[in-house]
């Protein structure tokens, strides 16, 4: 079925370089299917190193004036896109919705939050302050933050809209130029998102996004250009590393936003009901497909039973299918790989022992759903403890003490997102100062917004994004020293 929008404008297919809509070189296009139909929504351009390479000079040369800018004018451009983004909320979310699979509900949702990193750093990107430093004898000196340069960005599919503003309201904020390649699997949604950066009048070239069948080539161009000063990437822990290892060369600076593997530690004294809720929301928001979704479910001896009994209760009640249809819970995966490596995962724990609560396999509905399962009886040797699930399955693990939680939270190279439910202000102090994490939820999982540093430690990546801190990632720190005074 063709995606109905109200501003069928929205709907591009040409990537946006140097702010002109182009095929790829030689004509070549991208699929772009619907994972709750398995229907081709649209053909997309392909674009190649070559015109990877056009849209960094073009970016270099649009930065020139726009860092000149002052910082007031550059903001009222983000002003002005965050508006356009609000008045078609609902067109990009039936575009997501399509493309990724998510519910119309959970689009909505992920709309107003990708907005919401262009308002904030609109504010944000004019309070870039320098330091005086205190004076010696015969000098002064004094400190300046300057924009990195010109940023190049790769993102993900699970968030199609925000993983992008995420990056670019803050670059563009500052002063910087940014080419970005989104995810071939959601290309639409970071094209209508071109469309009215465009609208709100973004200049040729400050933001080229290049669709691309080719992440290999783009990505080298990206990773090799000594134009582009910094990279910035939202994806796989291990593209990631391929990433840092190919911006050495250059000597680039990186923000890494990878893989994670969260715990959701539940002790005695918690909030059942609450701690139930919460798990619910952040194990199956978006399938499970979030890097910061509940990856092992902690939950402490004498309250495994009924926590088990609650949640499985809950999941029954789900209803899978088509996002865009209103009535949808929970939608597809994005694609039918993604469902088989689901499916090997929850095989391999069931064959060590693990049980079957609910769910545990790909589902009638078709080849791009998998049932929300719950598996008990799961245990820390196992290889579901320490992979990153990225989809709709819950393994529930149980602990006796305080210090095996903490030590079986910390027992994974990942360090992004945890949370911890418990009445005792004691504990949460000790919890969340013991554990390895970028981010501490406590008796809450939904944490993120755009006023909070997201970001993680050990291998889930550097760099924070959102907040006051995340204008960082996109400055430098410049000393000036004046002598002979
Ligand atoms: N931290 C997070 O939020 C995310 C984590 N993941 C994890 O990664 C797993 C695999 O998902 P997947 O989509 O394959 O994630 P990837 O890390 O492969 O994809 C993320 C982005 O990186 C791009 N990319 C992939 N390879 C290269 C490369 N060599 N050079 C430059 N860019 C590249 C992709 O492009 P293209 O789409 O064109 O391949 C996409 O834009 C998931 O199951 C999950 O565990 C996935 C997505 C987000
Ligand atoms: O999965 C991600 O990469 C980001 C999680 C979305 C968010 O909560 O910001």
């Amino acid at each position: 079925m063709p995606i109905q929008l109200k501003d069928s404008g929205l709907l591009k297919t040409n990537a946006y370089i140097n702010g002109q809509w182009v095929a790829g070189e030689a004509g070549e296009t991208f699929p772009v299917i619907n994972p709750a139909t398995g229907e081709e929504l649209a053909q997309v351009a392909s674009v190649t190193a070559v015109q990877t390479k056009e849209a960094i000079n073009a970016a270099e040369k649009a930065m020139k004036a726009w860092r000149a800018l002052p910082a007031k004018e550059r903001s009222d451009l983000l002003e002005r896109w965050y508006g356009l983004i609000l008045d078609n909320q609902e067109d990009l979310a039936q575009l997501m919705t399509a493309e990724q699979g998510k519910p119309l509900f959970e689009s909505r949702g992920e709309v107003m939050y990708g907005a919401s990193f262009l308002k904030w750093f609109a504010e944000e990107g004019k309070r870039v302050y320098g330091d005086v430093l205190p004076a010696t004898q015969d000098r002064r000196s004094i400190v300046i933050k300057q924009p990195v340069g010109v940023v190049a960005a790769i993102t993900p599919w699970n968030f199609p809209n925000a993983m992008i503003t995420r990056k670019v309201a803050p670059a563009l904020a500052v002063g910087c130029a940014m080419v970005l390649k989104p995810a071939a699997e959601t290309p639409l949604s970071a094209l209508a998102l071109a469309e009215l950066g465009e609208r709100a009048g973004l200049p040729a070239g400050l933001f080229s996004v290049l669709t691309t069948a080719d992440a290999v080539a783009v990505g080298g161009e990206m990773t090799s250009n000594p134009v582009v000063k910094k990279v910035t990437f939202t994806g796989s822990t291990g593209v990631g590393k391929l990433l840092m290892k190919q911006c050495a060369d250059t000597v680039k600076r990186t923000s890494m936003e990878l893989g994670g593997n969260a715990p959701v530690i539940i002790f005695d004294d918690a909030d059942l009901d609450k701690a139930v809720a919460g798990a619910l929301v952040s194990k199956y928001r978006n399938s499970g497909q979030t890097c910061i979704c509940a990856n092992r479910i902690m939950v402490q001896a004498g309250i495994y039973d009924a926590f088990v009994e609650k949640f499985s209760a809950a999941v029954a009640e789900f209803r899978i299918g088509d996002g865009l249809e209103e009535a949808t819970t929970h939608g597809p995966v994005i694609t039918e790989k993604a469902v088989g490596d689901i499916h090997s995962k929850v095989t391999a724990a069931v064959e060590s022992g693990a049980t079957v609560v609910q769910g545990g396999q790909p589902s009638e509905l078709g080849s791009y759903f998998y049932e929300p399962t719950v598996l008990t009886n799961v245990t820390r040797d196992m290889s579901l403890f320490k992979e990153e699930i990225f989809g709709p399955v819950a393994p529930i693990f149980k602990f006796e003490t305080e210090e095996e939680a903490i030590d079986m939270a910390n027992d994974t190279e990942f360090g992004l997102a945890s949370y911890v439910y418990t009445n005792d202000l004691g504990r949460i102090w000790r919890v969340s100062e013991g554990i390895e994490y970028g981010m501490v939820g406590v008796n809450e999982t939904m944490i993120s917004s755009e006023v909070i540093p997201f970001g993680g430690v050990k291998e889930s990546g550097q760099g924070r994004e959102g907040s006051k801190y995340g204008l960082d990632d996109y400055l430098e720190t410049k000393y000036i020293c004046m002598g002979g005074l």
